[in-house]
């Protein structure tokens, strides 16, 4: 095993990382990948009053909840942050965050940037944000027509509000096109090998170093 690979099995605090985007600029299409290529990382999924797309699966890809229990879970304190987007409600349930991190997992969340920022506030140094731009307007106008998922109504609004969720762009730690998938998917899985050593989130190198320091 090389040292490097030795040092980074260290133990250290699980980090949350977000990925915001316009509708349709492929926050879906990335986190699976990365799911599926990286061991440590869980997904946080959402609870949504919005209505169930084809082939989306209840409990893996959201929570679909009526409006009524949306508003139990806000009251009971159940949700990290919320926010209203598309005139349906977003929120992300607290306990798995929490379960995850406790066990020293990385999460992953798809949210926008109201959640990012309610985020923010909670999670502070724990928290690593990504904004995923579309190459032009008229990629992400096609992604959203050829996902063919959405009505053409809903995909106008989402086309309508697409400059609005690119104006906090500034507010992330990162940003990354997607105009190649596998290109996109290999900036994503840097910038999260890098956030993972990070010296302030291994907790083991104080023990390590000192191992180290006693053999000289
Ligand atoms: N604040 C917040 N936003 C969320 C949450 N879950 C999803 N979103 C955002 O809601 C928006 C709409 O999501 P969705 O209906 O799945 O549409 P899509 O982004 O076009 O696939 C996206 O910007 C998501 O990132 C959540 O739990 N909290
Ligand atoms: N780099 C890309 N080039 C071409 N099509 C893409 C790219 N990334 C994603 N897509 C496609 O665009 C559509 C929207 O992507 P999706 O991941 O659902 O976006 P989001 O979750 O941000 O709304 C999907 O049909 C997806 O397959």
């Amino acid at each position: 095993m090389s040292s490097e690979v030795g040092t980074e099995a260290l133990t250290r605090r699980g980090l949350m990382l977000v990925l915001s985007s316009p509708s349709g600029a492929g926050k879906t299409t990335i986190s699976r990948a990365l799911l599926k290529e990286e061991d440590n990382l869980v997904m946080s999924v959402s609870a949504t009053t919005r209505p169930r797309r084809p082939g989306e699966e209840d409990g893996k890809d959201y929570f679909f909840v009526e409006p009524v229990d949306f508003n139990l879970m806000i009251n009971r304190d159940e949700l990290l942050e919320h926010a209203k987007v598309f005139n349906h409600y977003y929120g992300t349930p607290r306990a798995p965050v929490e379960t995850a991190l406790s066990e020293g997992r990385d999460i992953l969340f798809d949210i926008d940037w109201q959640g990012t920022q309610q985020l923010a506030q909670k999670a502070g140094d724990d928290l690593v944000s990504i904004f995923i731009l579309p190459p032009s307007t008229a990629a992400l106008e096609k992604r959203l027509k050829t996902r063919a998922q959405d009505s053409a109504e809903v995909i106008a609004q989402r086309m309508s509000k697409a400059s609005e969720e690119i104006s906090h762009w500034r507010e992330y730690d990162y940003v990354v096109v997607n105009e190649d998938v596998d290109h996109c998917l290999a900036e994503v899985k840097a910038i999260l090998k890098a956030e993972r050593l990070r010296t302030r989130r291994r907790a083991g190198l104080i023990d390590f170093v000192n191992r180290l320091r006693e053999g000289y």
